[in-house]
């Protein structure tokens, strides 16, 4: 069994990235810029929003925190939207979701200007990218890629089951599995809730891709020998008994499937830093492409 290991990756793709900032600082051009945005108090979201904030100092890139109390309204939130679409400092920027339920999720996302669209969340982002046009690439699908083509994963000609069909991991990652650029050229099933026999199909992957968000869902009896695992599932499972109070568990059951499989991503350490690292990578896409 051979790790794919998303922490050390994504840390090779931020030293990447800053030392591209450090040119940019050499020759006086301004550094990218990236804002999130973030609607309330959920734990696991200021973890993250915490980590990117933490990623762009360490990168230099400047980074802006607008912090929102649970209780803002749609309106007042479609106005920073519009604030940050018409702020030229920003190049790039993130709604973290969930949003709040009296929030439409969608009606925020269309708001948001495709060309600072990080996320790549928005529909004129997701249909470049589905036409292989130049676009913003979801971080999570984006960080995937990444991990099968810089480990020099073969999927050409591979059988793919990609579990779940969300619109910002499952459907883009199966779509981009299939295509003709880098990481692609593989026969992609999506499989979904209402799949039926899934470890009929599981057992025939070649690469299987769970974000499912099921602790150790997928079992050892689910895959066949040499299989391809990646782990998009991070649920917090309470645990009084760690310092935290909980643990974080993938979608996998990591110890009896590592020995069957021939690269799998654990979790923690796995596509969460990938993620991370996408979203400072799309950062910077933003910032040269607004340069012209
Ligand atoms: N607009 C928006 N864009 C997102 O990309 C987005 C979002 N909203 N909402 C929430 C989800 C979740 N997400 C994670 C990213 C990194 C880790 C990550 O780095 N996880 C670490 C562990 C972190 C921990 O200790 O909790 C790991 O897997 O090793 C986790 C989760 C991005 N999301």
């Amino acid at each position: 069994m051979n790790l794919l290991d998303g922490k050390k990756l994504s840390n090779e793709i931020k030293d990447e990235i800053a030392g591209e900032v450090a040119r940019m600082k050499e020759k006086g051009e301004k550094v990218p810029h990236l804002a999130a945005v973030i609607v309330g108090e959920d734990g696991a979201s200021l973890t993250y929003v915490g980590s990117k904030v933490r990623a762009c100092e360490r990168i230099g890139f400047e980074s802006t925190l607008k912090k929102l109390p649970e209780s803002t309204t749609e309106q007042e939130l479609l106005a920073v939207v519009r604030e940050l679409n018409a702020d030229p400092a920003i190049d790039g920027y993130i709604v973290q979701l969930p949003l709040p339920d009296h929030i439409d999720e969608q009606k925020i996302l269309m708001a948001v200007d495709p060309d600072k669209d990080v996320d790549g969340f928005h529909p004129a982002n997701f249909g470049k990218m589905a036409m292989e046009l130049e676009s913003f690439i979801s971080a999570t699908p984006y960080g995937i890629i990444e991990m099968l083509r810089r480990n020099g994963i073969e999927t050409s000609g591979k059988h793919a089951v990609v579990i779940g069909r969300s619109h910002i991991v499952g459907r883009p990652i199966s779509i981009l599995l299939s295509q003709k650029g880098p990481a692609g050229n593989a026969t992609v099933t999506l499989a979904h809730s209402r799949t039926k026999n899934l470890a009929h199909l599981t057992r025939q992957a070649d690469i299987v891709v769970s974000a499912l968000g099921v602790p150790n869902f997928l079992k050892a009896d689910m895959v066949k020998e040499g299989v391809v695992v990646i782990d998009v599932g991070i649920t917090r499972v309470p645990d009084a008994s760690r310092e935290r109070g909980y643990y974080l568990c993938g979608d996998v059951d990591f110890k009896a499937v590592s020995k069957k499989a021939s690269w799998i991503t654990p979790v923690p350490g796995g596509v969460g830093p990938m993620t991370i690292a996408m979203l400072l990578k799309n950062t910077l896409l933003a910032r040269q492409r607004h340069r012209g």
